[in-house]
């Protein structure tokens, strides 16, 4: 049974109401990372939290505990658990996605204000988080409004868990969902049957995806210091050990330009694909030019699309993000700078995860830093992390996510892993033991973290009739399973 069409109606006819209440929630600049805009993440709790209840839904926020950032102790913001529906003869579907953002600052490049959502000539919806993740958390919200507006029956009872600091390492959420767990009968999770999950993108521009994978993460941050403050280096250049030489030459260690990883044993806990598992990647609807428009460049690694796509969804990457301390600014200051930090990651694929790959890490960084000789200090700091996730595609979730896919863009969707992380995804599937789905909303080129962040107008208005069709397709293979 696909959706019925007084909902899909609903959805073409309040499509200018949707894009309105999403240039609400972009307006609210959520950055999770950022200490001075946490009351603005707390605001869109509230907001989130007030659009759930108009729509039926019965809600709570909980407190996550506090944070220690930039210096200051914060609370962190409340996951927000919402409830409609009990039937027992109707799945249980949980719904995760997130409302933090990444930090966006007109200065960074964006065209325009990135918190004031703004619609171009092309129908593109531009502003952070229109993509990741208010845009399909906001996909929801439309699907409740329809159903209480239009008083239709939901399809299938729904749970939420919305969360406020998945861009920081979901902080405080893994316990809150192993805690709730462990109450077993009553508990907020009980009867949950699978998870649906919008946070992710198509490969491309024009083939939607179901992806039924995430790489994890390992975040790390390599503090060197040594001078008791900033010096000139006219007076000191030649005279002493200088923090920026050696977080340089430590960094310069970690990967090599063509992406390699050097340090050992981490590429090697990866196994090689067969010829059966190289033809899962030739086959999907995915070519160079598609990486080099998203990019905005011709530097992709390779020109061989399975080499390419598995270096995103097959194998672990190693990424240099940036290094504070460091003098960026305009002109010539001759300083040497007494404190930096560099910062990097690893995306982490099966069978590696933070605790089994950090211990090489660290004995690699300290042993390349004892090589330099250095009178400076090292202090390595693990900032984050968290397990990659593959799951079973031959379950009723999937099926019915293949399905929706098909009744909604008239094209079977790609099946996909992605390179991203939302650490998230196997606490739920090991925690609940139920199956847990990634239905994305946006396309490749929608430009998550990056500068003008969009979603295109079609894909909000047509991925809410997805993730609908989806609700439908669960209820309709499931009762005659
Ligand atoms: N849409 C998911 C996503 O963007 N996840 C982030 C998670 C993260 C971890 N540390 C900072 N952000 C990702 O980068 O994959
Ligand atoms: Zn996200
Ligand atoms: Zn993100």
């Amino acid at each position: 049974m696909s959706a019925p069409t007084a909902f899909l109606d609903f959805v073409d006819k309040n499509a200018d109401k949707f894009i309105g209440r999403l240039a609400d929630a972009v307006a609210i600049p959520s950055i999770s990372g950022d200490a001075s805009r946490r009351n603005d993440v707390y605001k869109m709790a509230a907001f989130l939290d007030e659009q759930l209840r108009s729509y039926g839904l019965e809600t709570k926020l909980v407190e996550l505990g506090d944070q220690e950032i930039e210096g200051q102790t914060l609370k962190l913001p409340p996951a927000i658990l919402g409830s409609i529906g009990t039937d027992p003869k109707k799945k249980t579907v949980l719904i995760y996605g997130h409302y933090d953002v990444q930090p966006a600052d007109i200065s960074d490049g964006w065209d325009t204000d990135p918190f004031k959502l703004t619609i171009d000539d092309k129908g593109r919806l531009i502003g952070r988080g229109s993509s990741d993740d208010k845009g399909p958390v906001l996909g929801w919200v439309n699907i409740l409004e329809a159903h209480k507006t239009l008083g239709l029956e939901l399809p299938v009872n729904l749970r939420f868990c919305l969360e406020g600091m998945e861009e920081s390492g979901s902080e405080g959420l893994d316990e809150l969902i192993e805690s709730e767990t462990k109450k077993g009968k009553g508990s907020y999770f009980d009867g949950v049957d699978c998870v649906c999950i919008s946070d992710n993108y198509w490969l491309n521009t024009r083939t939607p995806a179901v992806t039924y994978g995430l790489r994890g993460l390992t975040y790390f941050k390599i503090n060197i210091h040594g001078p008791g403050r900033d010096l000139h280096s006219g007076v000191f250049g030649g005279t002493v050990h200088e923090p920026m030489t050696d977080l340089i030459k430590i960094m310069s260690r970690l990967v090599d330009p063509d992406g390699t990883i050097l340090i050992p044993g981490v590429r090697e806990m990866v196994g090689e694909p067969d010829e059966e598992e190289k033809l899962i990647y030739e086959g999907l609807d995915y070519n160079i030019s598609d990486i080099e428009e998203s990019a905005g460049s011709k530097t992709a690694i390779s020109s061989d699309k399975a080499t390419v796509l598995m270096g995103r969804m097959r194998f672990p990457s190693l990424s240099l993000h940036g290094i504070e301390g460091a003098f960026h600014g305009v002109g010539a200051k001759t300083v040497i700078p007494a404190k930096v930090a560099g910062k990097f990651s690893i995306r982490l694929v099966p069978p590696q995860t933070p605790e089994n790959v950090n211990p090489l890490i660290i004995s690699y960084i300290e042993s390349e830093f004892a090589k330099l000789n250095s009178k400076n200090t090292l202090v390595l700091e693990d900032l984050h992390g968290g397990k990659p996730w593959v799951e079973n595609t031959k379950h009723w979730n999937y099926e019915a996510a293949i399905k929706a896919t098909k009744a909604v863009y008239k094209q079977a969707p790609d099946l996909t892993r992605e390179g991203g992380s939302i650490p998230v995804t196997l606490t739920f599937a090991e925690s609940l033991k139920v199956n847990v789905l990634l239905l994305p909303m946006g396309r490749g080129d929608d430009g998550a973290h990056s500068t003008n962040e969009k979603l295109d107008r079609s894909n909000f208005i047509e991925g809410t009739k997805l993730l609908g069709t989806y609700l439908y397709e669960v209820a309709a293979i499931t009762s005659k399973a």
